[in-house]
């Protein structure tokens, strides 16, 4: 599958976050728990500087529960602090806030060394499309959805919301336009709904799926499809799908546009339990 980016409007996004950054004192990145390494963008760590950063893995109702704990893990082993979030049961928020607030007391004391008092953390949202940057928002602030208004220094337009006395937040969330060389990459991030639908060739997105799943929970698909056994042969399974779900075409063949758009969306929409598709190595 090939995918094509606007390097213009990639360099583009990066400069805006870039600058963004600069205005806050913490950063809490957004990864999709089902693809934690496929959906981080690794030009954030380079435009991150010195800033503290909070991971906050979420979604993780859609995940497979124990490969996000084997993931919060091997982040937490790289000396990252890490947060699972689930907007869906309102999980996380808190033990974000927390961390945000943990992560920003040094610079907060150097602040009151030098004399300035009561200056509240500032923070922001980064992530790629669709990751769910608004929901975390909209849980992090909650009722408290009135606009303090412009900070001097801050470029037109940006506003803060108060997440509490003590914390503000970007109105603006970062969007990180994914970045890959791997195909697999740009798979995951497709099935996850972080590129574009129209961007896809419905069918190779979906003949990887196919196969991550048959691979890692064919109880699953065959439960889902009615299926007593599994083909091995991805093309096969991918028939085989299509045609007990009725997608079909005149003379009956299988119409795999639409057997594609079905998988997708069972997926996406959980027909087939929480998943990840991707492990720590
Ligand atoms: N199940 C579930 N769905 C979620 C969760 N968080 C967000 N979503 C859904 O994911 C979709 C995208 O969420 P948004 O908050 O709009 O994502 P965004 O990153 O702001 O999207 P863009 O503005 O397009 O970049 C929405 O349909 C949300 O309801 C979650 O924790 N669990």
């Amino acid at each position: 599958m090939t995918i094509q980016w606007f390097p213009g409007h990639m360099a583009k996004a990066t400069r805006e976050v870039q600058e963004l950054i600069k205005r806050v004192d913490v950063v809490v990145e957004l990864a999709d728990a089902r693809v934690p390494q496929a959906s981080r963008n690794p030009v954030l760590n380079e435009i991150l500087a010195d800033r503290p950063s909070v991971l906050a893995l979420v979604k993780t109702d859609m995940a497979d529960e124990s490969v996000t704990k084997a993931w919060q893990h091997h982040f937490e082993q790289n000396g990252e602090t890490v947060v699972l979030m689930n907007a869906k049961h309102n999980q996380g928020t808190g033990k974000l806030v927390q961390e945000v607030k943990r992560l920003a007391q040094p610079k907060m004391e150097a602040l009151q060394k030098k004399g300035i008092q009561n200056r509240s953390i500032r923070a922001m949202i980064v992530g790629v499309p669709n990751v769910g940057k608004s929901t975390v928002i909209n849980r992090l602030v909650g009722k408290n959805q009135a606009k303090t208004g412009n900070k001097p220094g801050v470029t037109q337009g940006n506003h803060w919301l108060k997440v509490s006395k003590q914390m503000d937040l970007l109105d603006t969330p970062g969007i990180l336009w994914p970045k890959f060389e791997d195909p697999e990459v740009g798979y995951k991030l497709a099935i996850t709904g972080a590129i574009k639908d129209e961007r896809l060739v419905y069918q190779d997105v979906v003949l990887y799926l196919i196969q991550k799943l048959r691979e890692h929970y064919p109880d699953a698909l065959k439960a889902r499809y009615n299926l007593s056994e599994l083909p091995s042969e991805g093309v096969e399974l991918f028939e085989a799908i299509g045609r007990k779900r009725g997608c079909l075409i005149a003379g009956g063949d299988v119409d795999f546009d639409q057997a594609a758009e079905v998988i997708l969306r069972d997926f996406r929409s959980q027909k087939l339990g929480p998943m990840s598709l991707e492990e720590p190595k």
